[in-house]
């Protein structure tokens, strides 16, 4: 029932929140845009809880949000105003359906929810966030750069992963972005950063940072990492999506697989292949690894180059066999990992981060506003809140 009303259940929450405690208002976003973004977000979370309520994945997904959520510098007062806000939303968005059995559950959930959260938070032993000095920044063109970063204190990564980005420049907002590499000897890790159009992060990371300043991470989360498993590898990436398939084949690299590995390397153009000498320098190194880079015919739009790979994939195969790693934006994902399945590859042997919303054609929100990557992640699996029409079936 709240579902139908999700927008207006959304609003009424973050109203009685910061009306409730003006305190709080400062640890969200300032921006309207990005404040529309958060309550989206809100609601991306609460569907993959009530999704996964059954789900021996529900307890360790809680466990790494509490974790993550010190970031935010959430404790234990504001869990308990969230939950008063949001217990008073549902109750207004659910009408006479909110009956006193119905108000005892919802409460009794939240505390449980906030309690693995809050006990996770507390017995963790890593940072909170991370410090991290930017070293070097490295721009490939207008819209991309990769940063080398050096965490104050180790980061437990796992190749494949990324990790939550803040900056002092835009309070309050955080995003995800892949790291291309495991910590080296210094520490240091690269992030690759595309800037989307209007994404303030994004602008000022490839284009308003200087090295030596500090940005905050979050634990590195997600996974894309690489399951050794004796099958033949086909790593597809397409823009900076190329960032945690780099980290994976560093990986393989280290430990030299038995079977072949293709890469696919897909940009909008030959000056977003930014990381060429790496891959040709890969493809010289290692008998393993059969190499593809594909841009799209010149003066043709970047999602071309999107067809021409799947013209490429229809020719390779078998499917069945291969374990697939793809990365890259989302309507990417969405395309290539259907034709993937269409060709033969086994389902559960396609591994992505991101997944499609239904019914938010080209990557957008409600709003027509793009999705953030950390958005898509949240929103897995797929009931969309917002789409009535796109709702998951009920269980029997
Ligand atoms: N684990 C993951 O899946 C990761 C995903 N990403 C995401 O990858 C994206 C990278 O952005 P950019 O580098 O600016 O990529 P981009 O916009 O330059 O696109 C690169 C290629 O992706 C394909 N593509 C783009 N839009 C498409 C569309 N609407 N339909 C079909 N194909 C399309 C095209 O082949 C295009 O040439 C970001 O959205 C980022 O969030 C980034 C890192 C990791």
């Amino acid at each position: 029932m709240v579902e139908r009303r999700a927008e207006h259940a959304a609003r009424f929450f973050y109203s009685h929140l910061f009306w409730h405690h003006p305190e709080i208002r400062g640890l969200f976003p300032a921006s309207a845009e990005d404040m529309e973004r958060q309550r989206d977000r809100l609601f991306a979370a609460l569907t993959h809880v009530i999704a996964h309520l059954d789900s021996e994945s529900l307890l360790p997904h809680l466990r790494d949000l509490g974790r993550d959520h010190r970031k935010f510098l959430a404790g234990p007062e504001q869990y308990a105003a969230v939950g008063t806000s949001l217990l008073a939303a549902f109750a207004e968005a659910a009408g006479e359906a909110w009956t006193p059995a119905v108000a005892r559950a919802w409460a009794e959930a939240y505390r449980v929810i906030a309690g693995v959260m809050t006990a996770a938070a507390e017995q963790s032993e890593d940072p909170p966030w991370w410090d991290a000095e930017i070293v070097r920044r490295l721009r490939h063109g207008q819209d991309l750069a990769v940063l080398t970063l050096r965490p104050h204190a180790p980061l437990g990564y796992r190749p494949g992963q990324y990790v939550s980005v803040s900056s002092d420049r835009v309070p309050a907002t955080w995003r995800t972005y892949s790291l291309g590499n495991a910590p080296r000897a210094d520490g240091t890790v690269d992030l690759h950063v595309s800037r989307i159009e209007g994404g303030r992060l994004s602008t000022v990371l490839v284009a308003g940072t200087d090295p030596g300043e500090l940005l905050r991470l979050g634990a590195p989360g997600g996974g894309l990492t690489l399951r050794r498993e004796g099958r033949p590898v086909t790593l597809i990436a397409a823009g900076t999506g190329w960032a945690p398939v780099r980290a994976l084949l560093e990986e393989l690299a280290q430990h030299p697989p038995d079977q072949s590995v293709r890469l696919f390397v897909v940009a909008r153009d030959a000056a977003h292949l930014y990381d060429r000498p790496f891959i040709d320098a890969y493809a010289a190194a290692f008998g393993w690894l059969a190499v593809t880079c594909i841009t799209p015919a010149p003066g043709r739009h970047r999602a071309e180059a999107t067809g021409r790979l799947a013209t490429v994939l229809g020719h390779q195969g078998p499917w069945w066999e291969q374990d697939v790693y793809l990365s890259g934006p989302a309507q990417f994902i969405g395309e290539t990992g259907r034709l993937l399945e269409g060709l033969g590859a086994h389902p559960a042997r396609v591994f992505h981060d991101t997944v499609p919303v239904p019914g938010a054609g080209g990557g957008h929100g409600p709003n027509g506003r793009p999705l953030g990557f950390g958005e898509w992640f949240l929103s897995r699996p797929s009931p969309h809140w917002h789409n009535p029409a796109a709702r998951a079936p009920r269980r029997p």
